[in-house]
């Protein structure tokens, strides 16, 4: 008997944190080599790629960003692209997941990934594979844990490019704009926004109206503020207009890449108030690097909290934090909604308060 584990999604900082804490954990339970890492997220599974782990291969992972397991999100067992005479097809391949799990011995499967990856185990819970979740994404919109492990690690990042974008704006007395992350959700723009002492915060729950945003950066004109510092989540969009989608990846069951909004957001701004613009994409350096401590600290809780789950005889859940504890919840519940900001939200209303407009009054 072995058990599984694969990392699936954007990678971020964490995921290498979660494969330390569960080998080390596995590894009082389990003989040598009963550990399988499947590479490169269900691709890996599908093409039967995998590494033993053992302690040893877990050394020094703790502060290491990435997956030492690589990581794919595009790759989809019940929806995987095959070409068929040169036009792309999408074949359901998760019968060959299931032989591969059954070659290898694998009493459960470990997934660690976001809202997609989770789907894909659920949707291998309900042919019979034993699965636990394990709620990862800088994203932060998974709804049934008030916090993945990356985030916190992705709006540290934010935060150091808002404070160094502050003093060449006020340099220049530019308009600054800050393009982050999230797909459909403003997390980070709403925290490294707050944390990194933004004038204006474009969050995708809460559609703009170019007026509002106009006249903010004009007030503090008026006010002898000649800067202003302006973040805009990639899934941002104006009111009664679109999402700015910068690439299609074809392979892929959700396959817009957003990005984009940045830029026209800075040439609106430059247009409306005369001032400045520059724009910044933060992009991918948001997924890189080692994680926060926080991070640090919530992957090893996950890590161990999902052995212990198993070790308890249950299946098809998802570890997740909730009130500040690690807990389980149903795999069905975990991925059931995404999590957005609400926009009557705590953290909303003390934001506005301090006079960050959100563009829509
Ligand atoms: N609702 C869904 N149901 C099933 N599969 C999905 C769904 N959404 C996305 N997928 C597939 O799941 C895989 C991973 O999805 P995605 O890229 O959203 O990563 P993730 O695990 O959600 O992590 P992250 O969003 O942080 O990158 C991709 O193959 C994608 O095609
Ligand atoms: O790595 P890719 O394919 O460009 O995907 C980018 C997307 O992945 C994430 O980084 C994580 O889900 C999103 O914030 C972003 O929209
Ligand atoms: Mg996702």
């Amino acid at each position: 008997m072995a058990v599984g584990i694969l990392t699936g999604g954007g990678d971020c900082p964490g995921l290498n944190a979660v494969i330390r804490a569960l080998v080390k954990t596995l590894q009082q339970k389990l003989p040598e080599e009963k550990i399988i890492g499947f590479l490169d997220g269900f691709r890996g599974a599908i093409e039967n790629r995998s590494v033993p782990l053992t302690t040893k291969d877990v050394v020094g992972l703790l502060p290491k960003g990435g997956t030492i397991l690589g990581t794919s999100n595009r790759d989809n067992p019940f929806k995987f692209p095959v070409s068929v005479n040169g036009t792309l097809e999408f074949h359901d391949v998760s019968d060959t997941v299931i032989e591969n799990l059954h070659k290898n011995n694998i009493e459960v499967l470990f997934v660690i990934g976001g809202d997609g990856s989770l789907s894909i185990a659920h949707e291998l819970s309900q042919k019979g594979v034993k699965v636990i979740g394990i709620p990862k994404t800088i994203d932060n919109d998974l709804d049934a844990t008030d916090f993945t492990f990356g985030f916190d690690s992705a709006v540290r990042t934010a935060t150091k490019a808002l404070d160094m974008l502050h003093t060449t704006a006020e340099s220049h007395h530019r308009i600054m704009v800050l393009e982050v992350m999230g797909r459909y959700a403003g997390w980070i723009a709403l925290y490294s926004g707050l944390a990194g002492g933004a004038d204006v915060i474009l969050i995708p729950e809460i559609p703009f109206n170019w007026d509002a945003v106009c006249r903010k950066i004009q007030q503090r004109k008026a006010e002898g503020k000649h800067f202003s510092i302006v973040v805009v989540a990639e899934g941002a969009y104006p009111e009664g207009g679109e999402r700015v989608i910068a690439r299609y990846v074809k392979e892929s069951t959700d396959p817009a890449r957003l990005g984009g909004i940045g830029q026209v957001v800075a040439d609106h701004l430059s247009r409306c108030t005369g001032l400045e613009s520059r724009v910044t994409v933060l992009g991918h350096l948001q997924r890189g690097g080692g994680p926060t401590p926080f991070d640090r600290i919530l992957a090893t809780r996950f890590g161990v909290a999902a052995v212990n789950t198993w070790l308890q005889g249950n299946y098809n859940v998802m570890v997740a934090f909730l009130g500040g504890r690690v807990t389980t919840v149903p795999l069905s519940e975990g991925i059931k909604k995404l999590k957005l900001v609400p926009v009557d939200s705590e953290l909303i209303v003390t934001a506005k308060a301090i006079g960050i407009s959100f563009g829509d009054e």
